[in-house]
């Protein structure tokens, strides 16, 4: 998705960062540079930050939404590094630009906040700067920034294999809710994959789609998320997370999203989701709707 709105002045341009689910997650090996190879089902929530760009005096950015105080003490900002990233590869003068980051999702949480930011503001400031310079390079820069960027550019469902670079389309996909829950402590990626043990597992053999919500969680159901265990090790609030999904009435399946804490379920539809997602702790981060299909 890539919801490119005028946003009142003129010049001013803005792009959502939705919130990245993987389905299933399995570690199929490992890189001689440690990187591990993955076999996921992404899909993309309602839930998302927002980045927006105006005219400004060289490269600024902002930082405003209900979770920028998880960025408070970082150091060097996604939004920044692509803004960077993209004006050294257009290799001539650009104008200045003051981003505004409107942060919603949880930092660090599995979901890929910052790897949506850092999408998102490769597609805006494309636009911004009028380079046009295509998927194909996008996704090459995007890759640079993180090995979750990549999917979240087209923010579209999508199969993600190697690190995160091979993008094939999703099975067909139904309708359905999604709520989200996170127990507001942060999961860094890098430490949940060396706590990782055993050996490796096959990529998932989907089918070419699913026609109902209910089905689509018995697909699931067979799969699993191979950093769940680990980081319930590393975090074990993410356990008491998953069993309340499983008990909010009307849940299909629930799991653990990329190297966590966040945790989904899916839901029928996007209002029994929404109206579930109100009845988890109140000090929880927590989200419901429907999932993106871009
Ligand atoms: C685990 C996943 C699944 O979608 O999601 P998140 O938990 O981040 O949301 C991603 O692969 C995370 O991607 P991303 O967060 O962009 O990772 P990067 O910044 O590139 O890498 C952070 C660190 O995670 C480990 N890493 C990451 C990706 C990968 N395929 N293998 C790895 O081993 C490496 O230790 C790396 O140094
Ligand atoms: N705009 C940003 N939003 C979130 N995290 C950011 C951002 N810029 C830099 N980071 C750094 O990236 C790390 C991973 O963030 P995030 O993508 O939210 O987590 P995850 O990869 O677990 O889903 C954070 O710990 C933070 O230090």
């Amino acid at each position: 998705m890539s919801s490119m709105l005028v946003e009142g002045g003129a010049g001013v341009l803005a792009e959502d960062a939705p919130a990245k689910i993987n389905l299933h997650l399995h570690v199929t090996g490992r890189r001689p540079d440690g990187y591990h190879l993955l076999d996921s089902l992404v899909v993309f929530a309602g839930a998302a930050d927002r980045v927006t760009a105006a005219p400004g005096e060289g490269l600024t950015l902002a930082l405003e939404g209900p979770e920028a105080g998880g960025l408070a003490a970082e150091p060097d900002n996604l939004v920044l590094r692509a803004a960077r990233l993209l004006a050294e590869a257009a290799g001539r003068d650009l104008p200045g630009v003051a981003l505004r980051l409107e942060k919603r999702l949880p930092v660090a949480s599995g979901i890929g906040g910052g790897s949506a930011d850092a999408a998102a503001a490769l597609r805006l400031l494309d636009r911004f700067w009028g380079l046009g310079l295509g998927e194909a390079r996008l996704r090459e820069l995007a890759l640079r920034l993180g090995a979750d960027v990549p999917v979240c550019l087209a923010s579209r469902p999508a199969l993600m294999q190697g690190i995160g670079e091979v993008l094939a389309p999703a099975p067909a996909l139904p309708g359905f809710g999604l709520v989200l829950a996170n127990p507001r402590v942060a999961v860094a990626t890098p430490g949940v994959f060396r706590a990782r043990q055993g050996g490796f597992s096959s990529p998932a053999a989907l089918p070419e789609g699913w026609t109902d919500a209910a089905g689509l969680a018995a697909g699931l159901l067979a799969l699993r998320n191979d950093l769940e265990p680990p980081a319930i090790t590393l975090c074990p609030p993410v356990a008491e997370v998953l069993a309340a999904l499983r008990a909010l009435p009307g849940a299909l399946m629930a799991r653990m999203s990329g190297s966590g804490a966040t945790c989904f379920a899916l839901f029928p539809d996007a209002e029994a989701a929404a109206q579930a997602a109100g009845m988890l702790p109140a000090d929880w981060w927590r989200w419901g709707g429907a999932a993106h299909h871009g």
